[in-house]
């Protein structure tokens, strides 16, 4: 599948601006931006398993495509949302559960890269991994 394997952070685009929007304080986000963050991708039809780990822990998540579950941010943020597959796109709508406001994500693979897109309140961001 696509999405399979690990894929480590390479760089960031407009993160810190999306992380201001998200609410997320000064200090957070100086280390947010250096987070060293790999997940490792593993699909089975509908069924995912992703491990992600960063320098702030590690966990697993596990979803159906369609099906809502719940995600916290390592800030503790706490999200509800599913990710669908539309052509050859993950998309993720997530609510977050503090304010109702909705967080969209996107995954695509383009060559040897993974481009995770990320918009919250008309700010976008976007980041970009290497197979690891
Ligand atoms: C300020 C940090 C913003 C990061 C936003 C992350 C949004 C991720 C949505 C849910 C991810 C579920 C698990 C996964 O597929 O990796």
């Amino acid at each position: 599948m696509t999405f399979n394997g690990t894929w480590k952070i390479d760089r960031s685009e407009n993160y810190e601006k999306f992380m201001e929007q998200m609410g997320i304080n000064l200090v957070k986000r100086k280390l947010a931006a250096h987070d060293n963050l790999k997940i490792t991708i593993e699909q089975n039809g509908d069924k995912f398993h992703v491990k992600e780990s960063s320098n702030f822990r590690t966990l697993d998540i596990d979803f159906n495509l369609g099906v809502t579950f719940e995600y916290s941010l390592a800030d503790g943020t706490e999200l509800s949302g599913s990710w669908a597959i539309e052509g050859d796109t993950m998309k993720g709508v997530f609510t977050r559960k503090d304010n109702g406001k909705q967080l969209i994500t996107t995954r695509i693979v383009q060559g040897d890269e993974l481009i995770q897109s990320y918009n919250y309140e008309g700010v976008d961001a976007k980041r970009i991994f290497k197979r690891g």
